[in-house]
């Protein structure tokens, strides 16, 4: 059963939920005539589908292999990138599909936002955090030395194909990565994940999971695309988990990097008189449960403040940090001292 979750905006679009889902590509290539498909090496066999299902409607296909992972998402290979589609003669109304993980679909979205001022793109995650959350939105970009994401642009997609199918092929510790986001939808907005990962159903209620923590997502990204309110909610546990990302030089996955700064969140919540200890104490057990990370080296804490200057959220000298004041209820907590977070820093430190 194919199950589609509609995201608002000035230009809606539909991400599917479901199996062998490459025949509704076509429809959402629009008047495409040519398309570039941006993929790994890890997802040749996927990409190739999705090749022949595109070339079989009629559309001439320009296949651009990306490095795998963080490695493809910089501005160097975005810029190799755009001179294929230059080579190409790549129009307005052509467009890319993304085959791959959060950090494919990430650069997809980044080419196509900036080729000819922004072209449409077509996400096709094959990883759990691709699905739930990278692919869907319209958050677009590459790293850089400073930091995560600190280039990029919004650019929605014209859809979003979730073919559970693809998750047979994921390695298990990717997996587990994008339970980090799953879990994070449940924190925020939909406890109900949190019960059926509590239940033990992670693999049997993998269908549900996605289909919840997409609806989080899109409700979310529907109502606010920009992030200048409700969508920075979706950074729960993100300031820790980006500066531990660049601390490690892009080499941790994301998704464990954000389990890491889950528990961060939960502790500061909880230490600034928000959240109940029982809260912010299920959260290093779901995690745990799951096999994603809890603790980081406690030698790091300077560097990782320092990272966490240019987060996003952040509004001069003031660090702001997404907290719960309860299960689902989440808030910021802006310019929290140094002292008190690095207080926080040593529930996570080791
Ligand atoms: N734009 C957003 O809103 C948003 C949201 C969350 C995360 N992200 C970004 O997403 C990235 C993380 O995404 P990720 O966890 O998917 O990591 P990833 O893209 O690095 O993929 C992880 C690994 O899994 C492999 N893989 C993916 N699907 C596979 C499949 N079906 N079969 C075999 N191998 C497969 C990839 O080739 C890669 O080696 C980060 O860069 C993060 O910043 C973006
Ligand atoms: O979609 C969002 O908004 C999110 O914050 C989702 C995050 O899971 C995701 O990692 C996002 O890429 C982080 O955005 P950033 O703006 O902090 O780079
Ligand atoms: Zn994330």
């Amino acid at each position: 059963m194919t199950t589609t979750i509609e995201v608002a905006g000035d230009r809606p679009y539909p991400v599917l939920v479901g199996h062998d889902l490459l025949p509704e590509l076509p429809p959402l290539l629009g008047k495409a005539s040519q398309v570039a498909v941006l993929f790994a090496s890890p997802l040749k066999a996927h990409a190739e589908k999705a090749i022949s299902t595109i070339e079989g409607s009629g559309r001439t296909v320009l296949p651009i292999e990306v490095p795998d992972a963080e490695a493809g998402k910089t501005i160097t290979v975005a810029e190799q990138a755009w001179e294929a589609l230059g080579r190409a003669k790549f129009t307005r109304t052509d467009a890319v599909v993304g085959v791959g993980g959060g950090a494919v679909t990430d650069l997809a979205g980044f080419v196509a936002a900036c080729w000819l001022r922004g072209v449409a793109v077509v996400q096709v995650p094959t990883s759990l955090l691709g699905m739930v959350d990278a692919a869907v939105g319209g958050k677009t970009g590459v790293n850089t030395a400073a930091g995560k994401n600190l280039v990029g642009a919004f650019h929605p997609p014209a859809g979003v194909l979730c073919d559970l199918a693809m998750l047979d092929t994921l390695p298990r510790a990717d997996l587990t990565a994008g339970m980090a986001e799953v879990v994070k939808c449940g924190f925020i907005a939909d406890p109900v994940i949190l019960d059926l990962i509590e239940a033990g159903k992670r693999d049997t209620a993998i269908a549900e999971l996605v289909e919840r923590a997409v609806r989080v997502k899109a409700e979310v990204v529907g109502a606010d695309l920009r992030e200048s309110g409700v969508r920075e909610f979706l950074n729960y546990g993100h300031t820790l988990g980006h500066a531990i990302e660049r601390f490690e030089g892009y080499r941790w996955r994301h998704g464990d990097a954000v389990s890491v700064g889950l528990v961060f969140a939960a502790e500061l919540g909880r230490r600034t008189g928000r959240l109940d200890a029982d809260t912010a104490a299920r959260h290093r057990t779901v995690l745990e449960s799951l096999g994603l990370p809890v603790r980081y080296r406690r030698d790091a804490w300077p560097e990782l403040l320092d990272a966490m200057r240019v987060d996003k959220k952040a509004r001069g000298a003031r660090l702001r940090f997404v907290v719960l004041d309860g299960l689902a209820r989440p808030s910021v907590v802006e310019g929290p001292s140094d002292d008190e977070l690095l207080a926080v820093y040593g529930s996570v430190a080791e």
